[in-house]
Formats: C-alpha cells, sequence, structure tokens
C-alpha cells in the first residue's frame, strides 16, 4: 500500500483554482520530486500533506489525502499529530533563535520529552541523520545563526527529523545553497530515503533527475504526468511534460 495517497484532490483560494483533480500514490521510503513552471501549484500541493494550507483564510479544499490508509483531512487526527508524522523543509533556512542543541531538541521536548540524557541521545542522533553532528559536536550550545546556511538547512533537516516522522516534505530546500551545500543536501537525501519518504518540490529538473525514484509535473494546478523519473525524462507521455522537460517554457 502507498503511504501517501491522493484522489480528486482540488484546492481553491477563493476563485482561483489552484490545483485540479490531483491524483499521487507515492510508494513509501521513495523520493517523489513536484517540478513545474512558477505558480503551477507544486508548493500548493505540498503543504496539503500536512494541511499547512488549513491557516490561509478562503482556502477551500475537497478530495482525499490518505496517510497510511487515514485521510487527513476526514479524521479527528489533530493538525499537531500529523505534523509530527510528516516533518517539513522550507526554502529558507529557518532555524529558530536558540542554540543548534535547543533547535533539534524543541519538537521532542513539546512532546514532554525533558530527561537530559535522551534528549543528549535525540540531539545526537537526529544532527547524525542530518549529516552536521561531526561538524556541530563541539559547539552545540551555540547560536545556530552562526552556522553557514548550508549546515542550518541540514540543522533543519536534524530538527524535522528530531520527531521521528515517516515522511518529509521539502519545499525547493536547496534553491538558497551554494553548490558544495546542494552536493551535500542531496547526498544526505539519498541517505535519508532508507528511512523517509520524501517528497520534494524543486525547480532544478538536473536535481529532480539525480535524486527522485518518481517525478511529478505541474502546470496550470494539473498533475500532467506522473511516473518513474527516468520515464518523464526519457520518454514523457504528454507533450506539455517533453516541451518542458526540453526546455521550451518555463
Ligand atoms: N496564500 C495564497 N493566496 C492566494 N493565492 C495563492 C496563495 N498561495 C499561492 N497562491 C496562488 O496559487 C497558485 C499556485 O501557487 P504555488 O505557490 O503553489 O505555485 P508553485 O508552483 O509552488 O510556484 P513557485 O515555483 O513559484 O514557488 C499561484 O497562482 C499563486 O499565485
Amino acid at each position: 500500500m502507498p503511504i501517501i495517497e491522493v484522489r480528486d484532490l482540488d484546492l481553491h483560494y477563493g476563485k482561483h483554482h489552484a490545483l485540479k483533480k490531483i491524483r499521487m500514490d507515492i510508494e513509501e521510503r521513495s523520493i517523489v520530486a513536484l517540478i513545474g513552471p512558477s505558480g503551477c501549484g507544486k508548493s500548493t500541493y505540498l503543504r496539503t500533506l500536512n494541511r499547512m494550507n488549513d491557516m490561509i483564510a478562503g482556502v477551500t479544499i475537497s478530495g482525499q489525502v490518505k496517510i497510511s490508509g487515514v485521510d487527513i483531512y476526514q479524521t479527528e487526527i489533530g493538525t499537531e499529530l500529523l505534523r509530527r508524522n510528516v516533518g517539513m523543509v522550507f526554502q529558507q533556512p529557518n532555524p529558530f533563535p536558540k542554540s543548534i542543541y535547543d533547535n533539534v531538541a524543541y519538537g521532542p521536548r513539546l512532546h514532554g520529552i525533558t530527561k537530559r540524557s535522551t534528549l543528549d541521545e535525540i540531539v545526537e542522533t537526529s544532527l547524525k541523520k542530518g549529516a552536521l553532528w561531526d561538524e556541530v559536536k563541539d559547539m552545540l550550545k551555540k547560536p545556530a545563526y552562526g552556522l553557514s546556511g548550508g549546515q542550518q538547512q541540514r540543522l533543519c533537516i536534524a530538527r524535522a527529523l528530531s520527531i521521528n516522522p515517516e515522511i518529509l516534505l521539502m519545499d525547493e530546500p536547496t534553491s538558497a545553497l551554494d553548490p558544495i551545500s546542494t552536493a551535500k543536501i542531496e547526498e544526505l537525501l539519498g541517505e535519508l530515503q532508507k528511512s523517509y519518504t520524501i517528497v520534494i518540490v524543486t525547480h532544478n529538473m538536473q536535481q529532480a533527475a539525480r535524486i527522485s525514484q518518481s517525478t511529478g509535473f505541474f502546470l496550470n494546478g494539473e498533475l500532467v504526468e506522473y511516473d518513474r523519473t527516468s520515464s518523464i525524462y526519457q520518454n514523457p507521455v504528454d507533450k506539455r511534460t517533453e516541451d518542458y522537460i526540453s526546455g521550451r517554457f518555463g
């Protein structure tokens, strides 16, 4: 069974029809890339997977989003519980104005963990998963703002993983980073995929081709084509996909 099943998903911002009848199955422990020109609905779609659009005034959503078989828009499963299972990383690294340690310990503390040794362990494991431990292990009490942009982004990944989600949503996580930091994060994603399901919005088609197993091409709120990444790039079925990946627009 896919870990995420989306059916007939429609989203309006007021009168603006931003997502149109989206259908997508996402397999567990895979990386799915979402590509398409600016404004086509990629970020909006990503945010429907953890109900982040609910906070925006005037949004209406219909259809189904099931995570591990549970319709997240129909059940009593609170958004807090949902966000515990679905972590998110944004375009701009956004650490809290706290120490490196406290950034990672924040979520676990929120969920009631207070024991120092347990927190220490979670912080270390999460920073290791974020491929940052070796660089920061001797400066855990230093402010997160002192880290480079690429390190801050890996800290945000570690922070997202600290509460043990199954799914990680990433909205253009490397677009604000230099090529070396980007390469580090891409390498990290390959490692994380062994334990997590990752859905990533990217403007960089080479990146999508390098890191993902499946790719969804969005255009004007429609999921035009969704397939194995190799098929999307080598054998697109829809003319619009072909035009986009060959650089004819966007
Ligand atoms: N909070 C909002 N209120 C109203 N309209 C919105 C809001 N957020 C996005 N939109 C509109 O919905 C459409 C889809 O936007 P979205 O940000 O999902 O696209 P995107 O593909 O992620 O774009 P980009 O690649 O530029 O980030 C756009 O027309 C956008 O203007």
